[in-house]
């Protein structure tokens, strides 16, 4: 909510009330009953903490700290459901909830669409290290899977990654940390997808919770295809940035039967993979469709995100021959 209220208020000031349609996961109710009273306090308290810190960003602070109540309108304008027409900024406050509760990875999503194309995202990862080097993945027999882990905590820590439809490429700088100077644009780099297209040595990340995706099903796609290595099992949006810089070559995502996948999930990583040179796609191969509102109807199966089209194409080849079999 925090987070939410903040990006709303921020937005609002610059494109104008009138003018601005925010489609945003979190709704104002909750917050709003006598029970979370406390939460609320402790919400209004945060945003006007962050709010105070926006001139060193470039941004102006609120002339005076903002009420409860300016707080709670600044969450209920995200109540756009987005669609085919207009500019819509889709927002996800916190994707990967359970990374963020665990201290793991998570990120803060915004994307701006178009007439239902997406054409700006920006993917905040505040725990994603800017340097590979910076992490090793460490391979856990028990379960089996890979995992990231940080050699330290370093100030290396947090990045934030865009890119942009009109701009050439996807770009990373690091998160800003303690009074460090945000150096934008110098401390910003180019960012590229891997050049591995052969299986053997390919990484594939999919979701840490097995509600989220099927990993029997993806292990056999994998094992089919010929990848070799383990999974690596990252929470959140943050599998869309490991393709784009080159961490992984594959994210594949295959819901329950049932769950309808939200725009706010996929937006800003889409046109992030894509412009480092990545390909997104459904499982039957058609781009992801962001102009039908909240959810990405016609969604085929799953979801394929590869570093580029010769291990995409061997993907979608495997979820036509092993669909039927699988006990989707
Ligand atoms: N049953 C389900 N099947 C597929 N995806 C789900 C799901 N329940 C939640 N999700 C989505 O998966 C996201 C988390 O992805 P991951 O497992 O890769 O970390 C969640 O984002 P939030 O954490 O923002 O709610 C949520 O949108
Ligand atoms: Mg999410």
């Amino acid at each position: 909510w925090s987070v939410q209220a903040t990006v709303s208020w921020i937005l609002s000031e610059y494109f104008g009330r009138k003018n601005i349609s925010i489609v945003a996961e979190e709704d104002v109710q909750t917050l709003s009953t006598p029970d979370s009273r406390s939460l609320l306090s402790a919400v209004v308290k945060t945003v006007n903490e962050c709010l105070a810190e926006a001139p060193k960003y470039g941004l102006q602070s609120p002339a005076r700290e903002l009420g409860t109540s300016e707080i709670l309108e600044a969450i209920s304008r995200c109540n756009s459901t987005g669609g085919p027409t207009g500019r819509h900024w889709v927002l996800d406050p916190v994707d990967g909830t359970l990374g963020f509760v665990r201290g793991d990875q998570y990120a803060v999503a915004l994307a701006l669409i178009e007439n239902g194309e997406v054409i700006l995202g920006v993917l905040g990862c505040p725990n994603y290290p800017l340097k590979k080097e910076c992490f090793h993945y460490h391979y856990k027999v028990s379960t089996p899977k890979l995992l990231l882990q940080p050699c330290s905590d370093t100030l290396e820590k947090g990045c934030v990654i865009y890119a942009k439809k009109s701009c050439n490429g996807a770009w990373m700088q690091p998160l800003v940390h303690g009074d460090k100077k945000l150096e934008w644009p110098n401390s910003a780099s180019l960012i590229q997808v891997s050049s591995i297209d052969d299986p053997a040595h390919a990484i594939f990340c999919e979701p840490v919770e097995k509600r989220n995706s099927n990993h029997s099903f993806t292990a056999g796609l994998a094992h089919s295809v010929g990848l070799r290595k383990q999974p690596l099992r990252v929470y959140s949006m943050v599998k869309y940035a490991a393709i784009a810089r080159g961490d992984a070559e594959i994210f594949m995502k295959f819901a329950r039967t049932g769950y309808r996948e939200k725009i706010w999930d996929h937006a800003a990583g889409v046109i992030i993979v894509e412009a480092a040179g990545g390909v997104v796609t459904d499982a039957g191969g058609r781009p992801l469709d962001f102009s039908k509102g909240v959810y990405l109807e016609g969604l085929d199966r799953g979801i394929i995100v590869c570093s580029g089209p010769i291990l995409h194409e061997k993907i979608i080849g495997a979820v036509y021959a092993s669909w039927d079999s699988s006990n989707l």
